[in-house]
């Protein structure tokens, strides 16, 4: 049937048939806020590239944690920000006991045992060079040895009590090898979020900033092991391997140039599939409200509601805090 008949604006005329054709919706369930914790007490800095966003010491992040729950958001991820003097080409660092993300999920599983809590498990803010992994004399990541201290790294956050370690380093063979740690030591519950399809993507310098590894890295690249932004079957043959290893859910990064990676995870594998909307999609977004040139509160929820509709079960934003609090306003 055509015109007049099938009219698309009836349904768009009023405010109930929009409501009831709704097709996808954003909850503060589907949210995840990235943190940057820093050494000390009572202090919090600035990002310079990334307005509103601080780096905190763990008192602070934990009063931001209590927020979180009020605001209802299920999850937090930790990112550290590591002393010069702490960093190395072996990164030993990352997996101290007594180290900074190690302190930090214990205060937070301590006070606010029904937040989940996210750790990114990666060598860059630990390394010199600010490479994810350890580097040969050439600058090349090796592999297999870098595994062996992710290995190490993952375990020590599930001793702290991390209820979802989520590798971002893009080594091969990392997740099945994590999971056979934690299942050895009996952390048969934790939780891995694979960054399984991540791309060596420019949209992450704004939190190269933040942790303070953009400097260490330089002109670096990470191209020999984040994937080639022009490729889209091989993201999908990086999510089976990991889920084929062990992988409880599965991350595309970046986001919103992503989405069609996403919509293909979603729909060839029905897995939970989760997308970051990187510091770069943060800044841009933020310069551009910023400036007036765009509406803050409307453009941040299309693009959130952008991720639901390509399939996403949940995203790590930057904006986690400011949706929420919309979203509590609105009911
Ligand atoms: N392994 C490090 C890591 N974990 C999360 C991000 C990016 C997050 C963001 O840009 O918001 C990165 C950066 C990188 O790979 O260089
Ligand atoms: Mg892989």
């Amino acid at each position: 049937m055509t015109f007049p008949y099938t009219r698309m604006r009836r349904m768009r005329k009023n405010d109930f048939s929009r409501r009831l054709m709704r097709e996808h919706h954003l909850t503060a369930d589907d949210l995840i806020y990235p943190m940057f914790v820093i050494e000390g007490t009572n202090v919090r800095e600035a990002v310079p590239s990334m307005p509103n966003i601080d780096r905190v010491s763990i008192d602070l992040l934990l009063e931001e944690a209590k927020e979180l729950v009020e605001l209802g958001i299920p999850t937090i991820a930790l990112f550290p920000v590591i002393k010069s003097d702490k960093k190395s080409l072996l990164a030993e660092e990352s997996y101290n006991p007594d180290g900074l993300v190690q302190r930090a999920v214990r205060a937070l599983k301590e006070a606010f045992p029904e937040l989940g809590v996210l750790t990114d498990i990666a060598l860059d803010p630990y390394t010199t060079h600010g490479q994810d992994g350890i580097i040969d004399d050439s600058g090349y990541v090796l592999n297999d040895i870098t595994v062996d201290t992710l290995v190490k790294q993952a375990l020590s956050h599930a001793k702290a009590g991390a209820d979802v370690v989520a590798p971002s380093d893009m080594m091969d063979g990392r997740i099945g090898e994590i999971r056979d740690e934690l299942e050895a030591e009996g952390f048969i519950n934790t939780l891995i979020m694979a960054y399984a399809a991540k791309y060596a993507s420019a949209y992450y310098g704004p939190f190269r900033d933040a942790i303070g590894s953009s400097g260490n890295l330089g002109k670096g690249n990470k191209f020999t092991y984040q994937i080639d932004p022009a490729n889209s079957n091989e993201a999908i043959r990086e999510v089976m391997l990991d889920l084929e290893e062990g992988a409880d859910m599965v991350m595309v990064k970046p986001g919103m140039p992503y989405l069609d990676i996403v919509r293909r995870v979603k729909t060839e594998l029905e897995v939970p599939t989760f997308a970051y909307q990187v510091s770069g999609e943060y800044a841009m977004h933020m310069a551009a409200f910023e400036k007036g040139w765009l509406d803050k509160d409307t453009v941040m929820m299309e693009s959130l509601l952008a991720f639901k509709r390509a399939g996403a079960d949940g995203i790590l934003t930057y904006f986690a805090k400011d949706a929420a609090r919309l979203l509590k306003k609105r009911i």
